[in-house]
């Protein structure tokens, strides 16, 4: 689904350069879960819109879907979801989910189509209310709905629950796997936090900073589908401890 080869992203700054992401290889197959950490600065986001076509890399390959990023944002291979819902607040849910479909002018059942994904995040039941009358937690469903508007087989998302308290975030790390099962899409997150990437993973990527480069790249063996007793598993601390020495060792 993902194929990266010695990718790099130089951004030009005021005397001189940053480099933001040196030589990453990455391939990440259809239906993976996979998971991006590091610590601030180290070009998570920037490995994302890269992928995303938001931004263009200064050396390497990037594949998605066998195409170019250009060409698989053309053809809407994917959804993103950013760190802050971004809906509109003069819109209800319902038409905050439709445009994108609006804006594309996709033929069809646009209204059901958004519905359907509005029930996908359980929250068919909020279609007409507007995002200022949700919590954070639901502000940031609809986001997902939104993203999953075209049905694309791939989903970003940048520090999704980033903002939410501990107990909306796993309640949310739930629904998201519940999700990423029922629909079979490719999921690429972004976190800063070992417990959510390793309860929701199949593979965690691990970055470190200046230059931004991928460190290692962690397997997480625990059983589908998850559950509030996975974080009691031995292996969910074994694989925490593993990222946490790569954590350590790139920041050495
Ligand atoms: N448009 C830009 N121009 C110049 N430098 C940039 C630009 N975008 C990102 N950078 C730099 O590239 C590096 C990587 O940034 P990026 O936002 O990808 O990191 P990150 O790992 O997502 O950080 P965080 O966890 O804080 O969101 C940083 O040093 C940042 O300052």
């Amino acid at each position: 689904m993902v194929s990266i080869r010695d990718l790099q992203k130089v951004f030009p700054v005021p005397g001189g350069q940053t480099v933001a992401l040196k030589d990453a290889n990455l391939s990440i197959q259809k239906g993976e879960f996979i998971s991006l950490i590091g610590p601030s600065g180290c070009g998570k986001t920037t490995l994302l819109r890269l992928m995303a076509d938001l931004e263009q890399p200064t050396g390497g390959e990037l594949l998605i879907a066998g195409r170019t990023a250009d060409e698989a944002r053309r053809e809407r291979q994917y959804g993103y979801v950013f760190q802050a819902p971004a809906l509109m607040e003069w819109r209800t849910v319902l038409k905050n989910v439709l445009l994108p479909l609006e804006v594309m002018n996709v033929p069809g059942d646009r209204v059901g189509r958004a519905r359907e994904m509005l029930k996908l995040v359980g929250l068919e039941k909020f279609e007409r209310n507007y995002p200022w009358q949700l919590s954070g937690g639901m502000q940031q469903r609809v986001s997902i709905a939104r993203a999953l508007a075209f049905d694309p087989p791939l989903l970003f998302m940048d520090e999704p629950f980033g903002a939410l308290d501990e107990i909306t975030r796993e309640h949310l790390n739930l629904e998201l796997l519940r999700l990423w099962r029922e629909t079979g899409k490719t999921v690429i997150f972004v976190t800063h936090s070992i417990p959510e990437a390793v309860f929701l993973s199949t593979r965690v990527v691990v970055m470190t900073a200046r230059p931004g480069r991928i460190e290692g790249i962690v397997d997480i063996d625990l059983p589908h589908p998850r559950s509030d007793d996975t974080r009691e598993d031995p292996r969910f601390f074994t694989h925490a401890t593993e990222i946490r020495e790569l954590l350590k060792k790139g920041h050495a």
